[in-house]
């Protein structure tokens, strides 16, 4: 199966993807370590967002940290533009560090407290002037006033919005957001999910969305794919994964998410998760969710379920019984 994947993840799509993790792992800690991520194929296309769910501890930012190359991957395959990235050198992985940029999710704690905004946007490399950083500081909705101030000086929300300053500075292909919101006000959440929106809109950039709240997710990306323990187990259009989930973590996940109509609100299905997710330390044998699922059968506790194809268009399920 694994073999199937490596060749053809995405048939469905004729568009050639920006970005194609294939069986990516990190390991942490030597041969018996922790398998933080144990396995991940997906694609991200240009101009398009995938979101990345899942609870914490699953491998999420692991997964965002190798993409942009903070983490060298202990197996798998990272390709960008056509071109395989995984153990690219400093030197030859320059170029491409403009094309490939990262939003954090403690916005204060990722600017470095002693320099200016104008030097936190124009960069290490000096890629914008003055007037470059005033215009990229309008854009994501600052003042010009705000250059030559330090980032103690901003709300949570005004640092991501440097931040986001900072990653468009070098004209990015695509940007890994790892949970950009989760730190802010509620209320201030939808106005940089909307900046994100339409910088994506204008500027074509493609972004791989990491998020555990899924209403966020659905508001922002056409595709999702949700992982647990250091896999992903679902991965489809929004519309396949959030109206017919078919993997039962999925439906648990969704099943958390409350409804804004009272009625369906009080009647909908609720599934319970059963327990902690398991260390990645110590994962269990089967489907790494067996011990946590209502319909595990013995394959479940034996098998490990490979990510296929199930039901119309791009949809993949790595589940022995899905539905
Ligand atoms: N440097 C490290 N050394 C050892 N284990 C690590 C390291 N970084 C992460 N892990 C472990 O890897 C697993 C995945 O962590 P990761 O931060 O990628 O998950 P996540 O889904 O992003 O969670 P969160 O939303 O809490 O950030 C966790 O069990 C974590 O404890």
């Amino acid at each position: 199966m694994t073999e199937r994947l490596l060749t053809a993840p995405d048939t469905a799509s004729r568009t050639a993807p920006l970005l194609a993790v294939r069986d990516l792992r990190m390991t942490f800690g030597g041969r018996n370590g922790v398998k933080a991520v144990d396995g991940v194929t997906f694609d991200v296309r240009p101009g398009e967002t995938l979101g990345l769910v899942g609870e914490s501890g699953c491998g999420k930012t692991t997964t965002g940290r190798m993409i942009v190359r903070l983490l060298e991957p202990t197996g798998g395959t990272v390709t960008f533009d056509g071109r395989d990235i995984t153990h690219l050198g400093p030197r030859a992985m320059r170029p491409l560090r403009r094309d490939i940029q990262m939003i954090f999710q403690d916005p204060s704690a990722s600017l470095n407290p002693r320099q200016t905004v104008e030097r936190i946007v124009s960069g290490p490399l000096g890629l914008l002037d003055r007037r470059g950083v005033i215009e990229l500081l309008e854009r994501v909705g600052l003042g010009a006033e705000h250059a030559d101030r330090y980032p103690h000086e901003f709300s949570g929300g005004q640092a991501q919005r440097i931040g986001i300053a900072r990653a468009l500075a070098s004209r990015p292909k695509l940007i890994v957001c790892d949970e950009p919101v989760s730190a802010l006000d509620v209320s201030i959440q939808a106005q940089i999910v909307n900046l994100l929106a339409d910088l994506q809109r204008e500027l074509g950039l493609a972004y791989l969305f990491i998020a555990h709240d899924l209403s966020v997710v659905r508001h922002m990306c056409a595709r999702v794919a949700v992982m647990y323990l250091g896999r992903v187990v679902e991965v489809g259009s929004r519309e396949s994964v959030y109206t017919a989930p078919a993997h039962p973590y999925t439906r648990a996940l969704l099943s958390a998410v409350p409804v804004p109509d009272p009625e369906v609100e009080l009647t909908r299905e609720r599934i319970v998760l059963l327990g902690d997710p398991p260390s990645p330390a110590a994962p269990p044998p089967g489907c790494s969710f067996h011990p946590r699922c209502a319909l595990a059968r013995d394959i479940c506790r034996t098998e490990a379920p490979p990510l296929e194809i199930h039901g119309p268009g791009e949809r993949r399920v790595a589940c022995h019984f899905p539905g």
